[in-house]
């Protein structure tokens, strides 16, 4: 579904490239967790996966498994949620949709579907101001989820929350992608949410950066991984490579 074939980017302002011959493959259902020192250009690669920004060289094919649909569509949320803040939840969660000028009746039932399936129906008529950190990125989730994309791109999309938050939202993620059998890719800092989410994890190098290793992640899928060792013997493993 994704391909991406010797992917380089270099930025006019730097004469040295971000980064340096990327190439990797993400089959549909699958999910990609992406790790790697800060600056290396992480959100620079989920930039280009979105089509937001173009590579130097290289190049990057999102293509449907379906013969019928050429091309895929993606999502992307982002570390500091996005919302309009004069927009209530309800409103923010349709956006896209009304964009695309989607019958009214469609729009209010995928909401408030949306709304209910992450637990902030009863929040659907607040204001971003009006609710938590957590309840705005499950926000974030529904508004980029309404649109059915084929792809959600994050990019550090918990990392803005407490420790528990944060682990409900992971929770709530990988119960969205056992339903729907999602494809995501997501951008962390956080070896632990690498090692819970991802079925497939990359560790990027240093700039220039390269891609150091890819690590799969057989344990992925269940929320008991977080309990077991092998969990916690994968986290040590991707440790001991970043510390090189
Ligand atoms: N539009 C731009 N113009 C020039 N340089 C840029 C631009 N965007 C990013 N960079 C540079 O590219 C490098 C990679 O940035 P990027 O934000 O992709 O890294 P990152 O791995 O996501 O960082 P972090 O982990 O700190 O969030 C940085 O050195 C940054 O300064």
């Amino acid at each position: 579904m994704i391909h991406v074939k010797g992917l380089c980017k270099t930025f006019e302002t730097d004469s040295a490239p971000v980064l340096d011959n990327l190439s990797f493959s993400l089959s549909a259902g699958e999910t990609l967790s992406i790790i790697g020192p800060s600056g290396c250009g992480k959100t620079t690669l989920l930039y280009m996966l979105a089509d937001l920004l173009q590579p130097t060289s290289g190049n990057i094919e999102i293509k449907s498994t379906n013969s019928d649909q050429s091309k895929c569509t993606t999502a992307m949320i982002l570390q500091n949620f996005g919302l309009f803040p004069w927009k209530t939840v309800s409103e923010n969660v349709a956006l896209a949709l009304k964009i695309r000028k989607t019958p009214r009746d469609v729009v209010s039932r995928v909401t408030a579907s949306l709304l209910e399936e992450l637990g902030i129906g009863a929040l659907a008529s607040r204001y971003p101001v009006q609710i938590s950190g957590g309840q705005q990125q499950r926000v974030a989730i529904a508004r980029a989820l309404a649109t059915d994309p084929d792809i959600l791109l994050m990019d550090e999309p918990f990392s803005a929350l407490d420790a528990l938050t944060r682990e409900h939202l992971q929770n709530t993620l990988l119960a969205m992608w056992q339903k729907r059998r999602l494809t995501y890719v997501i951008v962390t800092h956080s070896v632990e949410e690498a090692v819970f989410l991802g079925r497939t994890i990359m560790i990027l190098s240093d700039r220039p950066t390269r891609i150091r290793k890819v690590i799969p992640n057989e344990g992925f899928g269940e929320q008991v991984f977080r309990m077991q060792d092998q969990y916690f013997e994968k986290i040590r493993s991707i440790r001991r490579i970043m510390e090189g």
